[in-house]
């Protein structure tokens, strides 16, 4: 197996670095010749490197040949880049990528493997991935297990060999595009094309599917050694209560790192009763899908507002936003990746910060007293919000995530003060 793959890196690094056919087939020739002594018997063998299974579909009519990896069958998603050059598991276990497909705009995947401390959530909810490169070895002190293993195990379909940089120039002027991916070639493409063309993701209400079923505590905080501010902590115990509508666990650790007593409740859990637990401060998580699909969370959020401090976090962003009368529409192509600049009107500074949404807050649509914080330096999209006469506060990226940077992990300070605040005026 591993001599299969050592072939497989010269063929396909050759084909890369050469633009003869020529030269490509003669590796080719010679991979076959070494790796299975066939050339000395004459007995014609089968190609060992890997040939086009899959079929990626979009809906404007393009098909993708690519090779699969992961789970096989047939699956629909909204097909979206993400510019991130490391993290891809916390994509994957990211549940607000559920209906979606991730395609990764670095070329390079899997070359550090998959490791059990950075998991995002419970499974993988996102669709499938699709990427340019699958490395054939893994190199990481923590790696437990290959990114193929781990998708084949999760039963998450994955496409590599395919040009990524062509499709997502395609998104980037169409906007984001329903794709289908399959490896049954009993499945024609007009059948794809079909599929692709009458599914949707618009008005669907995902968060359910994601959310958890039951309240539950969670306790576990950031390790010790990747804590980057643990010395601006103040020592103070709020009880937070966390809507789960696709949260992910790195917010749940950094609000246990502050010392926080936390209770996750599902998102359909009556705003009724969170305001009987007393909590400090009430935190409304990311999730997946349009934020207008889910009327009852907006009511939730509703009712809560103003009597504890609150945060939201993406999703939790935008229902904050809806809850206050205003309006959230989806944008071109969305806000992917790890390296977004974001400008905090508030102090001037710029954060770089990790993202992952496809809707946004209208600020024109908010009624007065509620300030823009934060603008996405790429588009000029709002990026923050608050109203502080309702203790409210929101980011619509995410302070939680270590894309490299970790400058905006001190909004977390931010919301202690506020529940601090309120605690002393109480
Ligand atoms: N990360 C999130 O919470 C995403 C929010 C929402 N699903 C969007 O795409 O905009």
């Amino acid at each position: 197996m591993a001599t299969k793959a050592m072939y497989l890196s010269v063929t396909n690094q050759s084909l890369l670095s050469s633009p003869a056919t020529t030269k490509s087939l003669q590796v080719r020739s010679f991979t076959v010749r070494c790796s299975t002594g066939a050339a000395s018997t004459g007995v014609p063998v089968s190609a060992p490197w890997k040939v086009s299974d899959a079929r990626l579909v979009l809906e404007d009519g393009s098909i993708w040949k690519a090779k699969s990896f992961g789970a096989s069958g047939t699956q629909v998603g909204e097909v979206v880049f993400n510019t991130s050059l490391t993290g891809y598991q916390e994509i994957l276990t990211d549940p607000s990528y559920a209906g979606q497909f991730v395609l990764m705009t670095n070329p390079h995947i899997g070359n550090t493997g998959v490791n059990i401390d950075d998991e995002e959530s419970i499974k993988c909810f996102l669709g499938g991935l699709v990427i340019r490169s699958l490395s054939i070895s893994t190199s990481n002190w923590r790696c437990t297990e290959s990114l193929s293993d781990y998708l084949s195990k999760r039963n998450i379909m994955g496409i590599y060999d395919v040009d990524t940089r062509a499709i997502t120039r395609r998104l980037r002027e169409d906007g984001s595009l329903i794709g289908v991916l399959s490896t049954e070639k009993s499945k024609t493409d007009e059948e794809l094309l079909e599929m692709s063309r009458t599914w949707d993701i618009v008005g669907v209400d995902l968060i359910s599917t994601v959310s958890c079923k039951k309240p539950y505590e969670w306790v576990g905080k950031t390790d010790m050694e990747w804590d980057f501010n643990s010395n601006k902590r103040h020592g103070d115990a709020f009880h937070v209560v966390a809507y789960d509508f696709g949260i992910k666990h790195n917010i749940l650790r950094r609000l246990a790192s502050y010392g926080c007593k936390i209770t996750v409740v599902p998102s359909t859990w009556p705003a009724s009763e969170t305001l009987k637990m007393k909590p400090d401060g009430v935190l409304f998580s990311n999730g997946p899908g349009d934020p207008s699909a889910v009327p009852y969370a907006v009511e939730t959020v509703k009712a809560i507002i103003g009597n504890v401090p609150v945060f939201g976090i993406c999703m939790g962003h935008q229902l904050l936003g809806q809850a206050l009368g205003g309006k959230t529409y989806k944008m071109k192509f969305g806000h992917h990746g790890g390296n977004h600049p974001v400008r905090n009107l508030r102090n001037g500074s710029v954060e770089i910060s990790a993202q992952n949404h496809n809707y946004a807050v209208d600020p024109e649509s908010l009624p007065n007293g509620v300030e823009v914080t934060h603008v996405n330096l790429n588009d000029g999209s709002c990026a923050g919000l608050a109203f502080p006469q309702q203790k409210l506060m929101s980011l619509q990226y995410h302070p939680e995530a270590s894309p490299g940077p970790h400058d905006s992990d001190l909004v977390f300070d931010d919301f202690m003060e506020l529940m601090k605040r309120e605690k002393a005026s109480t």
